[in-house]
């Protein structure tokens, strides 16, 4: 079976399978090409951050989950918003029906977030974010509620995902079309130099796109891809490229190839470490840093017999670490059924835990640092992925790509590829296409309350009753008046959030000016 990358993976590999400059391609572990990993000590001073994404219903049911996670020795959080929060709409609006709180948490306004985070000392924790076309408005609402808090812009930790352009190629929860969009995405990076300056401003991911089918070497070239045209973008709004990159992070999955997976994260590193002092010309060797986020592939677990997921968990999670991985989230065995429970969601973070402190892996960096195989695969990788980036941008740009269908239509004939092996029985799947269960046990899935929704459609009345409807209204004119003129949209947009504004009036505010991306539909 050749490798999900596409290239042949041998029964055996020697010496002669490494690269002739292996040395300079691999450099000390925290030294440029960081092959080796981002720290020269890596987890040997400090493991990887475990954060479990988590979310569901009401900030308050939110709430209460994140502490439970922190009592049980999760060290980040990561927050899950619910569809319309993502799409910019408040629990009321009537395309938000149905979906409120479902896949991740509601949030409509301030006082949400506020409950969100009772109790959580904003300073002690970091925070992800998963949340793209209003990426900003929740950093400014994450950012007003630890001021409350008492604790500065500068003090808090923390990452949004704010990758417009993966939505575009596939996620899907973008609003705006791309050059509004990319505007955006340069305002949040100057706003948080000067506001935020320990934020991780954007995670540019793969993951997504590994989902939808993509094969690790396209997940790493369009993700790359993506990233060179963020500092693109940042560069000609009159950002330095030393100014920002330090701040960008990445977020790649884990799949049970464990090889060829550990491969992947290596080669990746070095990539962007060339691209950033090469292409870009950046100074700083914190730019030339690939920091990457990494979850375990969603996609490879099966509803069938689902606690053999506990197992492709814990093989996902250690080829994460094996590769460096700076935060991890390992997936709960029934999330290809339902929200995690209570139980699953410890048991998945009990994973991380076993990885961290049973293995021993935390006492030596990159082990896997001059094996013949991951030596070639990284190679073989890194070959791959150049070659795709270059396919990128020979479209253009990398939104000339997305318009042109490239990044789908790839993916979707890698995804094919890997549907075929797996129903020709090539590429086994336990308990799916082999060893397969004549019965299967019940299983009672976490519930979403339907009655949530009509509670937070009543708290969003009362909020818009309350407030102070013409401070609300001047100051949604006055983030109109800026998104369509220049100034960064952040300034205006805090003090309509300050004012009560709901993410859904501020997105609204937005789409007037900017209106929304329409696909072109290829397919
Ligand atoms: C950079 C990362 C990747 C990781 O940040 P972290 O703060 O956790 O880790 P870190 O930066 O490596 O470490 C924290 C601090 O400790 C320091 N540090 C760490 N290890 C060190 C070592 N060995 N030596 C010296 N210093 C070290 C770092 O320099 C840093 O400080 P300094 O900062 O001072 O240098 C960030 O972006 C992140 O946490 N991302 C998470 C993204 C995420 O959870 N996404 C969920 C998506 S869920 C999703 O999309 C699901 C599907 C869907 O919804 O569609």
């Amino acid at each position: 079976m050749d490798a999900e990358s596409g290239f042949e993976i041998k029964p055996v590999y020697a010496a002669t399978d490494l690269p002739d400059d292996l040395e300079a391609r691999l450099g000390a572990p925290g030294s440029y090409p960081y092959t080796r990993g981002v720290y020269p000590t890596m987890y040997t001073s400090r493991p990887w951050t475990m954060r479990q994404y988590a979310g569901f219903g009401t900030a308050a049911e939110s709430n209460a989950r994140y502490r439970q996670l922190l009592a049980h020795g999760t060290t980040g959080l990561s927050v899950a918003f619910d569809l319309p929060t993502q799409m910019g709409y408040d629990s009321d609006a009537p395309l938000a029906h149905g979906e409120v709180g479902k896949v991740g948490v509601a949030i409509d306004s301030i006082d949400d977030m506020r409950t969100l985070f009772g109790g959580i000392p904003l300073d002690k924790v970091s925070t992800s974010m998963t949340i793209n076309a209003p990426a900003a408005v929740l950093l400014l609402l994450y950012q007003l509620v630890a001021e409350e808090q008492g604790v500065p812009g500068g003090a808090l930790n923390g990452t949004i995902q704010n990758d417009i352009l993966k939505e575009y190629i596939a996620r899907g929860t973008y609003i705006f079309p791309p050059k509004p969009s990319l505007r955006l995405v340069a305002d949040t990076f100057a706003y948080c130099r000067a506001e935020l300056p320990q934020w991780n401003t954007i995670s540019i991911s793969g993951y997504h796109m590994a989902e939808a089918g993509a094969s690790p070497a396209q997940e790493v070239a369009f993700t790359l891809a993506d990233g060179v045209e963020y500092v693109r973008a940042a560069v000609a709004a009159g950002l330095a490229v030393d100014d920002i990159a330090p701040r960008l992070s990445f977020f790649f999955v884990a799949r049970t190839t464990l090889l060829e997976e550990v491969a992947k994260f290596r080669a990746a590193r070095r990539i962007w470490a060339r691209i950033m002092r090469e292409d870009f010309g950046a100074r700083n060797p914190k730019s030339w840093m690939l920091r990457f986020h990494t979850q375990t592939a969603g996609v490879q677990l099966t509803a069938q017999q689902p606690e053999v997921n506990l197992v492709r968990v814990a093989v996902q999670g250690l080829g994460a670490v094996l590769g460096g991985t700076q935060s991890l989230h390992t997936n709960s065995y029934d999330e290809a059924l339902a929200l995690p429970t209570e139980k699953s969601a410890r048991l998945a973070l009990r994973t991380q835990q076993v990885l961290a402190y049973e293995t021993g892996l935390t006492g030596t960096v990159d082990p896997f640092a001059g094996s013949y195989v991951v030596e070639a695969m990284t190679a073989e990788i890194e070959t791959l992925v150049d070659d795709l980036i270059r396919r990128v941008f020979d479209h253009g740009s990398v939104v000339d790509a997305i318009e042109a269908g490239f990044q789908k239509r790839e993916i979707e004939a890698s995804a094919y590829r890997i549907a075929q092996q797996i129903d020709a029985g090539e590429r086994v799947v336990v308990g799916v296409n082999r060893f397969v269960a004549d019965t299967e046990d019940p299983y009672e899935p976490l519930r979403v309350d339907p009655a949530i929704e009509a509670a937070q459609v009543r708290r969003l009345a009362a909020l818009r009753a309350e407030r102070d409807g013409a401070a609300v209204e001047a100051a949604l004119a006055a983030l109109r008046s800026t998104a369509g003129g220049q100034g960064n949209v952040l300034h205006p947009m805090r003090v309509a959030l300050q004012a009560r504004a709901t993410v859904g009036e501020v997105c609204h505010a937005l789409r007037d000016v900017w209106g929304v991306y329409q696909p072109a539909e290829r397919f």
